[in-house]
């Protein structure tokens, strides 16, 4: 039985003036899976998962989320249907706490007339919640909810952006280079939030140039080069040199029945 893609690509076009970002692209992302997207600099990685989350509007091609086609005008638009991004420069506000943080843009409003009428917050509820999803996934080393996230370190903020976008992603999470600007010790954190937001069920596109970390989440492998899906590899059967030469076009990516364009479980 074939299991649905959560997002399917077909034939996906980016066009930037004279520059074609992307060149009549696929792309499938499947449940329950790290989907890792890797490729030369300008391969044109970001301008899919942005096309894909509204970011940018692609020019010919169709996506669909779980089957259904979407044409998202703007980010918000996928946010509002359980899709949540990680940006590689934190998209955190430095001089708000980090409870102001996991819950900007969609602050709680008190019950009944208070909520309503006057649109008074419920920082209480606000509080506990962010209380509760860091300790869900092992973050309250944080002494203070009411912290500014200015005073964290940058495991801890990416921390914050990770747990933000696990409480609120209902579909998919879109992590571009997560651990790009983290020190060794917490990139190892942001590796586990990654494994315990796979083992909730939510499935993660990870772009990312760094190979140990790729090899060591992903269940697959997407190879993006010259704007287009070049090849999707098991990680767990092909050597990281192979990949980046693949990647790099010093090697010939693999016939497509050696491809993993499915996830294992669902081929
Ligand atoms: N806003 C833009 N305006 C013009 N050209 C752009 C824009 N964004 C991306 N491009 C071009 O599109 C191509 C693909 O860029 P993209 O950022 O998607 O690649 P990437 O694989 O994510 O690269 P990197 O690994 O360097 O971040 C590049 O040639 C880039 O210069």
């Amino acid at each position: 039985m074939s299991v649905q893609p959560i997002v399917q690509g077909r034939g996906i076009v980016k066009r930037y003036g004279h520059v074609t970002a992307i060149d009549h692209s696929d792309f499938d992302l499947y449940p329950g899976e790290v989907l890792a997207v890797i490729g030369d600099n300008g391969a044109g990685k970001s301008s899919i998962v942005k096309a894909i989350c509204g970011a940018v509007q692609a020019d010919e091609g169709e996506i669909k989320i779980e089957g259904k086609p979407v044409h998202f005008t703007s980010p918000l638009q996928a946010r509002e249907m359980g899709i949540e991004i990680v940006y590689q420069q934190l998209a955190l506000s430095p001089s708000l706490s980090i409870a102001d943080n996991m819950f900007a843009g969609r602050e709680l409003r008190k019950p009944g007339f208070m909520g309503t009428v006057f649109r008074q917050l419920d920082k209480k509820a606000m509080e506990k919640f962010a209380r509760d999803k860091l300790t869900e996934l092992g973050l309250m080393t944080v002494q203070s909810i009411n912290q500014a996230v200015e005073t964290l370190s940058g495991g801890q903020r990416q921390g914050v952006a990770v747990a933000r976008a696990a409480a609120f992603a209902r579909k998919f999470i879109i992590m571009d280079e997560p651990t790009a600007a983290l020190g060794v010790k917490e990139s190892r954190r942001v590796l586990e939030l990654i494994q315990d937001v796979r083992s909730k069920g939510i499935p993660i596109i990870l772009i990312s140039h760094n190979m140990p970390h790729v090899f060591e989440v992903a269940d697959r492998v997407h190879i993006h080069r010259l704007g287009k899906r070049h090849a999707v590899v098991d990680p767990a059967k092909i050597s990281m040199s192979d990949a980046v030469a693949i990647m790099t076009g010093a090697m010939d990516p693999p016939p497509i029945e050696e491809q993993q364009l499915t996830p294992k479980a669902a081929a």
